[in-house]
């Protein structure tokens, strides 16, 4: 399975306009792969909070259709990283009006699933105050691989990939726009999401400084043994990458770690 991610820079002085364009025609060189990742939020920026109203969108706006045509053209699979969603159920029941939410779509332009990030990043501002959490858990079944999708700071919960890989996920793929000053945590945790559930991790950051806050690039693929097979430098580039799905089972068998899950066990009563 060939994938490439598509490290693109965010940076304040290129319109949200232009980039989508200019991610289109990257989507459209990546023609041979089976599968293209953006990262998070990169039309907007994941930390231009003042944008994200006037940014927001529908699942079938511009982003969508932009990426949609491109991974078309391409004849990809694109996992399309994030957008600032619209939510139309809001204006019906109240709910929250905004969230973080990730397109895949497949190689015939459909979309084919979405996922809203479930674990809002900002602690008691940005993003966890101004979005709503997703509360589905989502997989997409390609036709060599089951994905999983988590976004950016659900990388810090393991509880959530083992919740994909008991749906069938074997590659996670992670779209984020993780800061620079915590690039250690980024590499660290995708090799532990990759062991511990013994998958394949494509973790897909952005590049460039957006809103003060300088992006890590390093987008990262990590086999399930933990090896590290790609990783990119810190400045906007395409990570292409090769990969044998194969090794999932083999490792799973030859290792069989996950059959040695110990379910229901509680912390003891203190
Ligand atoms: O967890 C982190 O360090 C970064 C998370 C983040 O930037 C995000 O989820 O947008």
């Amino acid at each position: 399975m060939r994938a490439s991610l598509i490290q693109i820079a965010v940076d304040p002085d290129e319109s949200v306009n232009s980039r989508r364009e200019r991610a289109a025609s990257l989507v459209r060189e990546q023609r041979g792969a089976d599968l293209v990742v953006l990262p998070e939020l990169w039309p907007v920026g994941a930390f231009a909070y003042e944008s994200f109203a006037a940014e927001a969108e529908t699942l079938d706006g511009p982003t969508f259709r932009a990426m949609s045509e491109a991974a078309r053209d391409a004849g990809v699979w694109l996992h399309a990283g994030s957008i600032v969603e619209r939510a139309p159920e809001a204006v019906l029941d109240g709910a929250a009006d905004l969230y973080n939410t990730a397109l895949v779509i497949s190689p015939d332009g459909a979309l084919a699933r979405s996922y809203r990030k479930i674990h809002r990043f900002g602690f008691d501002k940005g993003e966890a105050t101004l979005m709503g959490a997703g509360d589905e858990l989502a997989t997409v079944t390609l036709p060599d691989a089951v994905l999983g999708l988590a976004t950016c700071y659900d990388l810090r919960f393991p509880e959530l990939f083992r919740g994909l890989l008991d749906e069938g996920a074997q590659v996670f793929v992670v779209p984020a726009g993780w800061p620079a000053r915590r690039r250690a945590h980024w590499t660290l945790l995708a090799q532990a999401r990759a062991v511990e559930n013994q998958s394949y991790v494509l973790a897909c950051s952005t590049a460039g400084t957006h809103a003060g806050v300088e992006q890590s690039g390093h987008s990262i693929v990590v086999d399930p043994w933990g090896e590290v097979l790609a990783e990119a430098g810190p400045g906007e580039e395409v990570l292409t990458v090769d990969f044998d799905l194969s090794k999932v089972e083999t490792t799973r068998d030859q290792f069989p770690v996950l059959k040695d899950r110990l379910l229901g066990v509680t912390a003891p009563h203190r």
